[in-house]
């Protein structure tokens, strides 16, 4: 095969294991076999590597994961990612918006999202690229991991526009995963993970991404970062942006037109929050319209608009097993 014809089947291939990806790992709705996807990916594989002059930095076989680094670059986040002041009790939620309320002078609606117990990670793409990905850090300086976030399925490698952004999100390891990791780490007597989100943060952490491309990893995106060339005037209008754009955004959000909805959002799944393939730690709750926000502003650590209920800890049941094994 000649290289203008080779350039055409990769540009080929390339599509179609874009969209079948996306499918798969942002839709959970697979439109192919994984023989098929498999069988795809591993000729691309090989016309990339007959062809090296047609590698791309964003080609699917980067999901498989690239060279070992020496060591992770800093990385300074353009805007801070803050955390989250914390309510435990229904009448922590019922002062947070009765200072919201102060604060803005006005009646408030709000989003509801559930809190994913995993890693908060920044997004940037430049023309619809994904550049660049960071751990939070200590929210002012993160920890360049771009290639590993790259193994993970559901973040875009190409947007389905070509816009600046940068978006904000929980990567975590689904429940299933982290019980067959660790199951394999007593198989062959390594450490095992105390849970989920440790597991998630350990995968991101290693300087081989074939290691993260093996994990399982996931994500729900929940912030844009900048302000992009959206032109938005809620938070719920800006998550349905960005899953407009190809970005995995979860399902369970729920708009919330006062405190008394949001408190039952909250009872609800109180009851039901291990009824979920992944874990979460808690509801955070943001008001909804962006000027609220910005009039609302930031204290040193989070903003005033948000506020993260935690779920009160379950007493863990330590597990027979272990028991018999200790
Ligand atoms: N873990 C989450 O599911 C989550 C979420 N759904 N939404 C936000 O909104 C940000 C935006 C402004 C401040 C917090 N943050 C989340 O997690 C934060 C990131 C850093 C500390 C918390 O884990």
């Amino acid at each position: 095969m000649d290289q203008a014809k080779a350039e055409e089947r990769v540009n080929e291939l390339r599509e179609r294991l874009e969209t079948y990806g996306y499918h798969y790992y942002v839709l959970d709705d697979p439109i192919v076999p994984d023989a098929e996807y498999d069988e795809k990916l591993s000729e691309l594989l090989e016309l990339e590597q007959q062809f090296p002059e047609l590698q791309s930095g964003d080609s699917p076989t980067v999901r498989i994961g690239g060279k070992p680094l020496d060591a992770f670059v800093k990385v300074q986040h353009s805007i801070p990612m803050m955390s989250l002041g914390n309510a435990f009790h229904e009448q922590d939620l019922r002062d947070f918006d009765r200072r919201a309320r102060q604060g803005t002078g006005e009646s408030l609606d709000y989003v509801c999202e559930l809190k994913i117990d995993g890693l908060a990670v920044s997004l940037t793409y430049e023309n619809g690229r994904f550049v660049r990905g960071a751990t939070r850090g200590d929210g002012t300086t993160g920890e360049d991991i771009t290639n590993n976030l790259k193994t993970v399925g559901s973040i875009p490698l190409r947007l389905h526009s070509a816009v600046d952004i940068e978006v904000r999100g929980e990567v975590f390891m689904p429940k299933r995963s982290f019980e067959r990791l660790n199951e394999a780490k007593e198989q062959t007597g390594e450490a095992v993970f105390a849970n989920p989100r440790n597991a998630a943060a350990g995968s991101l952490r290693q300087l081989d991404p074939k290691i993260a491309a093996n994990r399982n990893l996931d994500i729900f995106t929940y912030a844009i970062g900048n302000d992009g060339e959206m032109n938005t005037e809620t938070h719920y209008e800006a998550v349905r942006y960005m899953t407009d754009l190809g970005f995995k955004t979860n399902p369970k959000s729920s708009w919330c037109r006062d405190i008394e909805e949001v408190i039952e959002f909250v009872n609800g799944w109180v009851e039901h929050r291990n009824s979920l393939p992944y874990e979460v730690d808690g509801i955070v709750v943001k008001v909804n319209s962006l000027k609220q926000q910005e009039t609302l502003g930031f204290t040193a650590k989070s903003p005033r608009w948000a506020i993260a209920y935690k779920f009160p800890a379950e007493e863990k049941v330590t597990r027979l097993r272990d028991i018999i094994l200790s």
